[in-house]
């Protein structure tokens, strides 16, 4: 086995999505905060999670990508098998982080595989 790959093979990656302009004008409130230099979270006033990686409201695509996706795609020109998925409640960003936001400005993270 290559080094690197006796790791714990389902990683854990949460990004935190901005506030809509519909739920600011709602007066919906941010409950999520990172935790610096960190890969936590905390909920509420005092709930931490720890999670193998942590994107906030400013994460871009390529960041997403590059961090979680394209080791995968290395592991697979190693014969190596690999799936990502999305899993959250809705309106949660699923659709857009695999799938893309606005077409030019927040490509799809299946559009970065070149990169
Ligand atoms: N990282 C982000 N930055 C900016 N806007 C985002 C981000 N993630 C999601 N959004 C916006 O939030 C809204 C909901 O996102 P999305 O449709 O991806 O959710 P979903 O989890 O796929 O929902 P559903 O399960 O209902 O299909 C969309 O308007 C999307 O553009």
């Amino acid at each position: 086995m290559e080094s690197g790959m006796e790791e714990i093979p389902v990683k854990v990656a949460v990004r935190i999505r901005p506030l809509l302009s519909k739920e600011v004008l709602h007066n919906h409130q941010v409950c999520v905060r990172l935790v610096p230099n960190r890969q936590q979270i905390i909920i509420g006033k005092d709930r931490v999670f720890t999670f193998d990686f942590v994107f906030g409201k400013n994460s871009t695509q390529k960041e997403v990508y590059t961090v979680c996706i394209k080791p995968l795609l290395v592991s697979l020109t190693e014969g190596y098998n690999a799936t990502v998925f999305a899993y959250g409640q809705t309106g949660s960003g699923k659709t857009y982080t695999i799938a893309g936001g606005h077409v030019d400005q927040h490509p799809p993270c299946y559009n970065l595989l070149s990169g």
